[in-house]
């Protein structure tokens, strides 16, 4: 047997590391800014600990684009490098100080200290032909020193006569980037990762002055004390987030330093338009810089409509789906989410119920999506999740029941005959208004299910809560709602009835109609149009879903007629001499049940229309048989 090391050639590897170390090529900017903030920040943690001495001044990072010279200048007033260190630093790829300072000052908050793997700086070379590096030790003694390489593995470093303390990095942009010597490409890249770095950051285009202001708030909210904050300051720092939107129902400050470190704050949007959904994400930060919006993992999923900021220094930089699955501090991360959502929900219905319920509208959607995708959430939940009831009188103050409050009010009444509660319910007050009112005769409470996620949410919590089944108010007969009833006889003798039946016999093109005559009580309509609950369901679900749904979609739509053979109109319909008038007037009232369930379109609502006027103009109800 032989054993053996790889020989890895720098030659090779370094191209690989240009090329493929980062996709996105304007992280150049975040990772050498990181440098810089981390140089600031030792300086300070030094300072602190009396290993470095004298009088620092304002820390600050200066980024200067010079369009002319093709460069990019990065200069910090951080603890610099000596010529050992650069050697030590720069020269050994993988080799990172930040780690070193890291283990060596364990303690001395070492969380604010960004960088982890020596890579980072590789990443100038992404854009750069040539890059410089003058930097001078905080050590009085040590002299200040020029690095330069052209992205080869040769460099050369030389002493320089460098007065400040510091480190400037000068980037010699090459062709192929020259996207990044636009003032606000650079001003757009700064903005996206480093805008809330703990250093100020100023952007200087050439040579200007610098501008008054920094890019960054060095303070943001996160990083503060939830005492220290008041509720405007969260409200303002949502608005620093997204400037256009309308100001968040509610918050939640996370401040968690063991078993892994999170902060962050978690808004809960105002969410009136479904396609609004997702277009403004949480945002992702490790030690306040800017990492992804990709937060999938790390937030439960049914979260994602969450807005805000989240930010663990144990996430790193070049953070990737394969490292974030197989980190087991994610996983902690996400339950310990959705724990403080859960708390602050039961919080706010317990103690503010009405403001709770004012705030239903958007807040259901992230309930109810919770319940259906995690057990832990769906268990909380059930104490606070809502059901919005239809009220009898329009304009009415909106009524919410939980589950057990449902149950309370109905018990006796919706349950059926395996002792199942039905909850009935709307999707549509306007179009299934006719059902809502004979449901409601018998004292039926319905709920309104009518956002985009409750076609899934019925079918979904209907296997969580075994002893409750849904019902749509217009699936059945309003007196089958509730599988228990008796029906009642119907007057028609048996011939009457199959007479009723054949005339009922009615194409329609695009339905699949099944015709029953049943004995119903004298004021309900004479027909019910009603569509069976599950193939409805399936129905709606497949016209969400994609192309496989669309062969559900197109499918005739199902509907049964339930003829109320107690309806006095029959009689006059069987006593009529003319079987045309007959026909044409039973297909007028079945036209007139399909029609309030939405069904009657097209050229059958045309031949609806036809058949009308035509029965006005006949001499009905005159010519009965006598
Ligand atoms: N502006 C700077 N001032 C002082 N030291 C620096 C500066 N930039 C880089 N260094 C030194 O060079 C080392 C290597 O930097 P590099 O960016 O490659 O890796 P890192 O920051 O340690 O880790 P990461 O790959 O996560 O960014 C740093 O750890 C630091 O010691």
């Amino acid at each position: 047997m032989q054993k053996g090391t790889i020989q890895v050639h720098t030659e090779n590897i370094f191209p690989i590391i240009k090329k493929f170390l980062y996709s996105d090529h304007d992280i150049f900017l975040r990772e050498l800014i990181s440098n810089a903030v981390d140089a600031s920040q030792k300086l300070k943690t030094l300072s602190s600990i009396g290993e470095a001495k004298g009088e620092f001044g304002d820390m600050l990072i200066e980024v200067k684009l010079d369009e002319e010279k093709k460069t990019i200048t990065i200069s910090d007033r951080g603890i610099g490098m000596s010529a050992a260190e650069v050697e030590k630093y720069l020269n050994q790829v993988a080799f990172s100080g930040a780690e070193e300072f890291v283990k060596k000052y364990k303690g001395q908050n070492e969380n604010a200290i960004i960088g982890k793997f020596g890579l980072g700086f590789y990443s100038a070379f992404m854009v750069s032909d040539k890059v410089e590096v003058f930097t001078k030790s905080f050590k009085e003694d040590a002299p200040a020193v020029r690095w330069e390489c052209d992205g080869s593995p040769e460099y050369t470093l030389e002493e320089t006569g460098k007065a400040e303390r510091g480190t400037d990095i000068v980037l010699h942009i090459n062709e192929d980037s020259a996207e990044f010597l636009d003032a606000e490409r650079i001003r757009g890249i700064l903005n996206k990762f480093c805008r809330f770095l703990p250093v100020p950051i100023y952007f200087r285009h050439k040579d200007e002055e610098k501008e008054a202001a920094p890019i960054n708030n060095t303070q943001p909210a996160w990083k503060k004390k939830p005492s220290d904050l008041t509720a405007e300051d969260y409200q303002n720092f949502y608005k620093e987030l997204y400037p256009y939107n309308e100001p968040p129902l509610f918050w939640i400050h996370l401040n968690v330093d063991y078993p892994f470190n999170l902060t962050g704050i978690l808004y809960f949007p105002k969410i009136k338009q479904s396609y609004e959904i997702q277009k403004d994400k949480i945002q992702l930060y490790s030690n306040q810089v800017f990492v992804t919006e990709e937060v999938k993992d790390i937030v439960p999923e049914f979260l994602m409509l969450l807005q805000g900021v989240i930010d663990s220094p144990d996430i790193p930089l070049n953070v990737s789906r394969s490292y974030l699955q197989g980190d087991p501090n994610v996983k902690k991360i996400n339950n310990h989410i959705t724990k403080k959502v859960a708390d602050k929900l039961e919080e706010l219905f317990n103690k503010e119920r009405k403001e709770f319920e004012g705030k239903w509208d958007s807040l259901g959607l992230f309930v109810k999506y919770g319940m259906m995708t995690d057990d832990k959430f769906f268990e909380r939940a059930n104490k606070f999740h809502l059901f919005e009831l239809v009220s009898k009188e329009e304009g009415a103050e909106k009524k919410f029941n939980t589950l057990e409050e449902y149950r309370m009010a109905t018990e006796t009444l919706q349950k059926n005959k395996e002792g199942k509660l039905v909850i009935l319910y709307t999707t549509d007050l306007v179009q299934q208004d006719a059902y809502i009112r004979a449901a409601e005769a018998r004292n039926f409470v319905v709920v309104k299910l009518d956002t985009i996620i409750d076609p899934s949410f019925v079918n979904q919590i209907e296997m969580k809560w075994s002893d409750v089944h849904f019902t749509r108010v217009d699936s059945d007969i309003t007196d089958n709602l509730i599988d228990k009833q008796e029906n009642l006889e119907s007057v028609l003798s048996k011939d009457e009835e199959t007479a009723l039946k054949e005339l009922f016999d009615i194409k329609t093109p695009g339905l699949t109609t099944t015709v029953e005559v049943k004995g119903l009580s004298t004021d309900a309509p004479p027909v019910v149009a009603t569509r069976p609950e599950f193939m409805r369901r399936m129905k709606d679900m497949a016209a969400m879903s994609g192309p496989m749904g669309s062969f559900y979609a197109n499918m005739p739509d199902e509907v049964t007629l339930t003829v109320n053979g107690n309806h006095p109109i029959y009689q006059q319909v069987l006593k009529h001499d003319n079987k045309d008038t007959q026909v044409k007037l039973v297909h007028n009232l079945a036209d007139l049940a399909l029609l309030s369930q939405g069904l009657l379109k097209g050229s059958n609502l045309t031949n609806f229309i036809n058949r009308s006027v035509d029965l006005l103009g006949t001499d009905q109800p005159v010519n009965v048989k006598a």
